[in-house]
């Protein structure tokens, strides 16, 4: 049987269920379409991987075929072109990408093919996370709780060998040159991706296996830090696929059973992120608390734009803005306070974050990104209260006492003291001359204070409470 395996973020060897598959029932033909609207950053990370996974499916004697037109096109063309017989794809729960599949999948099915769908994505599929009634959990604890009764399936082997197609030059609906997608950006902005991550399933492996085994221990205490490497930095390789969760799940598990669980409990927030995305879909452009769909946003376009750019003259922010921009990544715990400081001090409307960060960041998960998002605006499941608002000027004293972290993204800044270099703008002025720091000129004084940001939310979640 002639079975062409679509690819999507899923890109590697190791514990992919449709390629395993395929593999047991015939000759595997794979394939990578371009179907959603990829943000700059991840298109790069995704052309990247394609790269990597070209490789080692060539060191197996095979081909990794790419497309630019959309899926059922590519299908069509290539049945007529090299008659295959079935399609096989892990899940993607993308809500957009879900309906195209289903409705392609219902339609080759009718026309003769052998369709197989299976969990790639997820430690378990949404549906075996539901309460007892039916519904799905709203609430992280109980989920979690539940979650932890249920056991997740054991990876399927890596594909070490398999048959492998090589369609002859004649066929044109696909192409083994992955430039043909054109994901590499004409002017070249992408030197911080490459310095910071390797691409490639091999690569993602080693990064978790040394995490695992030699950090794991130490997550919990330190992963709120953002200037230590206390965290995984797995989410690239998550989000493009090249590590599949329920190996390093298992890993963790097994590896260090006594003391994963902190790390394993982010795993399933990621899972909790998901089955929020399957079952409230609409989260990904409305709040999931209807009272925030009549917010008093008010969407100053300057005051984005100088978020977006690291430009707000609140150091955190600024610096988690600054390294987002040139590494395409972002530690968690100023994810939170940039989008706190976004939504509540600026009241700029969250689906503007939600498209910065999705258009910068290379992990960027339509699960995760709109979880954290209406978690941050306080809008969505299990969300911060929108009252609780992130002091930055704290949190840089809490996280990073020593200020290594703000003097690594703003250079400007490095030769004020501990303390004044987290608020410049109480800084006395011969602290500020003596380190060479002129507000309004070598730094921005703040777009917006916490205490008159903090004064402003309030006000404008009265408005919403009133109704
Ligand atoms: C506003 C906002 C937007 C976010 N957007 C994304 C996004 O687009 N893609 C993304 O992968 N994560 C996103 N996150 C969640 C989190 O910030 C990242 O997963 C984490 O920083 C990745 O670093 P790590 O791999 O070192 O995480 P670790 O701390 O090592 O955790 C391991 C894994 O657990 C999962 N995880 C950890 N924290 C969370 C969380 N809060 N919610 C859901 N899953 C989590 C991730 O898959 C992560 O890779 C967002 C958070 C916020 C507040």
């Amino acid at each position: 049987m002639k079975i062409a395996v679509l690819l999507r973020n899923d890109l590697r060897l190791h514990d992919h269920p449709a390629l395993s598959q395929a593999k047991l029932d015939g000759e595997i033909l794979p394939i990578y379409v371009v179907e959603n609207n990829l943000g700059a950053a991840f298109k790069y990370w995704t052309h990247r991987n394609l790269e990597s996974l070209q490789e080692s499916i060539r060191k197996l004697g095979g081909e990794l075929y790419v497309s630019n037109s959309p899926l059922p096109e590519t299908v069509k063309a290539l049945q007529k072109e090299y008659a295959i017989d079935a399609i096989y794809f892990n899940r993607s729960y993308h809500p957009e990408q879900r309906l195209r599949d289903e409705e392609f999948a219902k339609h080759i099915f009718d026309e003769g093919f052998v369709v197989k769908t299976f969990e790639g994505t997820m430690l378990l599929p949404p549906w075996e996370s539901l309460k007892e009634n039916g519904e799905p959990y709203k609430v992280f604890t109980p989920f979690y709780n539940h979650f932890r009764t249920k056991a997740v399936p054991l990876v399927v082997p890596h594909i070490r060998d398999a048959k492998f197609l090589k369609v002859p030059e004649s066929v044109t609906s696909i192409s083994a040159d992955i430039n043909v997608l054109q994901l590499v950006p004409i002017f070249d902005w992408t030197d911080g991706i490459d310095e910071n991550w390797p691409a490639g399933e091999e690569a993602a492996i080693e990064l978790v296996k040394t995490f695992i085994d030699e950090d794991v221990a130490a997550y919990k205490i330190k992963r709120d830090f953002p200037a230590i490497s206390g965290t995984s930095r797995i989410s690239p390789y998550l989000a493009i696929g090249a590590l599949s969760v329920r190996s390093v799940y298992h890993y963790a598990l097994k590896m260090q059973p006594d003391v994963s669980e902190a790390f394993i409990r982010q795993l399933v927030w990621r899972e909790f992120a998901y089955q929020m995305l399957v079952h409230f879909p609409h989260t990904v452009n409305k709040p999931l608390n209807k009272n925030f769909s009549n917010f008093p946003w008010l969407n100053n376009e300057e005051h984005y734009q100088k978020w977006c750019y690291g430009q707000t003259g609140i150091p955190l922010i600024d610096a988690g803005m600054r390294e987002l921009w040139s590494t395409g990544y972002m530690h968690n715990r100023v994810r939170m306070n940039v989008a706190s400081y976004l939504t509540k001090h600026l009241l700029v409307d969250f689906t503007k974050g939600m498209s910065w960060f999705w258009d910068t960041l290379i992990d960027c998960d339509i699960a995760n990104n709109t979880f954290g998002w209406q978690w941050a605006s306080g809008s969505g499941a299990d969300a911060a209260p929108y009252f609780r608002i992130f002091n930055p000027y704290l949190q840089s004293a809490k996280f990073d006492g020593e200020a290594l972290y703000i003097r690594k993204w703003i250079p400007e800044l490095r030769h004020l003291s501990d303390k004044d270099i987290m608020e410049p703008d109480q800084a006395s002025e011969d602290s500020l001359k003596e380190a060479g720091v002129v507000l309004g000129d070598t730094y921005p004084y703040p777009v917006v204070t916490h205490k008159a940001g903090r004064t402003r939310a309030l006000l404008a979640y009265g408005e919403i409470k009133k109704g």
